[in-house]
C-alpha cells in the first residue's frame, strides 16, 4: 500500500429532505484513503453506509462537505461499483457484460478482448462467455461484476454487499477469488459489508459506524499479514478479539437505534 492519499472525505453531511420531515443519512465523515489500501465499512442497518459510497460515485451529492478522489493521467474512469444483485445487463452476454465498460470508452478492440479474457479467465467464466445471465448462478452473476469492475480498469472500486445473497460456500470461494485479483493490481477498494468475518479477512482497515445518523466512531487496522484464508482468520486469537470488540459495538449501536 502506497502512503499517497487516493480518496479523501472532509466532514461530509448528507440529508434526504422529504414532505414534512428529513433524514440526516451520514454525519460529519471525514476519511482518508491511501492508494491500495482495502477499507470495510461496518456499521448497523440505515447508517447510511450505501449513501456514502453512491457520493463517492456520483450519484448522489452531499448536502455539506466534499470529497476527492485522486485521478492519474489517462482516460481511466474514476470508480467502478458492484452491487449485491442486479449489477449484470440480462440482454448481454457473460463476454459483452465484461466488456462493457470498455467497450463504452472505444477503446481499441483487441486490448479490450484481451483485458476481457483475462479477467474472465481468473474469475473462472471464460467457459462462460457466450451464456446470457439467465443461464448462470448467482455467485456466476457476481464474477461477471467483479470481473467487469477490474476490467474497467477505475481509479478506485466501490462495493457494496456484493456477496450478501450468495450462499456460504459460494461466499468463501469469491472472497478469495476477489483477494487473489485484488493482490496482483491493489486497487483502493471500498466495501460494505455486514459480515465481521468478511471484513477481518478482506480489509486493511476497518471503520465503525454509528447507528443512524452514521458517523464514524472506530478504525481497527487488521492486524493479521497477508495473504489470509477465511480458516487462519477463524483460527487467530488477535482476530477473535477484534470480532468480539465490532460485535459488540454492533449491538450496542443497534440497541441505540432502538430507543
Ligand atoms: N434516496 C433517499 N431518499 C430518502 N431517504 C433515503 C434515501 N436513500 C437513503 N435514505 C435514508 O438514509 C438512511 C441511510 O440509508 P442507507 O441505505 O445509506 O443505509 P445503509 O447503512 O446502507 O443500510 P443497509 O445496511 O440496511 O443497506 C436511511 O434512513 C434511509 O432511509
Amino acid at each position: 500500500m502506497s502512503s499517497k492519499v487516493k480518496i479523501s472525505i472532509d466532514n461530509m453531511t448528507k440529508v434526504f429532505y422529504k414532505k414534512n420531515n428529513s433524514v440526516t443519512a451520514i454525519k460529519n465523515i471525514s476519511l482518508q484513503v491511501n492508494e491500495g489500501e482495502f477499507i470495510c465499512l461496518v456499521g448497523p442497518s440505515g447508517c447510511g453506509k450505501t449513501t456514502l459510497l453512491r457520493i463517492l460515485a456520483g450519484l448522489e451529492t452531499p448536502s455539506s462537505g466534499s470529497f476527492s478522489i485522486d485521478a492519474e493521467a489517462g482516460n481511466r474512469p474514476l470508480q467502478s461499483m458492484v452491487f449485491q444483485e442486479k449489477g449484470v445487463i440480462p440482454w448481454l452476454t457473460v463476454e459483452e457484460n465484461v466488456a462493457f465498460g470498455l467497450k463504452m470508452r472505444h477503446l481499441p478492440q483487441e486490448f479490450v478482448k484481451k483485458q476481457t479474457d483475462y479477467y474472465l479467465k481468473k474469475v473462472g467464466l471464460i467457459n462462460f462467455s457466450t451464456l446470457y445471465p439467465k443461464e448462470l448462478s448467482g455467485g456466476m452473476k457476481q464474477r461477471i461484476s467483479i470481473a467487469r469492475a477490474f476490467a474497467n480498469d477505475p481509479e478506485i472500486l466501490l462495493m457494496d454487499e456484493p456477496f450478501a445473497a450468495l450462499d456460504e460456500q459460494n461466499k468463501f470461494i469469491l472472497q478469495e477469488e476477489l483477494l487473489s485479483i485484488w493482490s496482483e493490481n491493489k486497487k483502493t477498494v471500498l466495501f460494505i459489508t455486514h459480515s465481521i468475518d468478511e471484513a477481518l479477512l478482506l480489509s486493511d482497515r476497518i471503520v465503525l459506524l454509528s447507528s443512524h445518523p452514521g458517523e464514524i466512531v472506530r478504525e481497527i487496522k487488521v492486524p493479521m499479514p497477508r495473504p489470509r484464508t477465511m480458516e487462519q482468520v477463524r483460527a487467530n486469537a488477535e482476530m477473535a478479539e477484534q470480532f468480539i470488540s465490532i460485535w459488540n459495538h454492533l449491538q450496542q449501536e443497534v440497541q441505540k437505534s432502538r430507543k
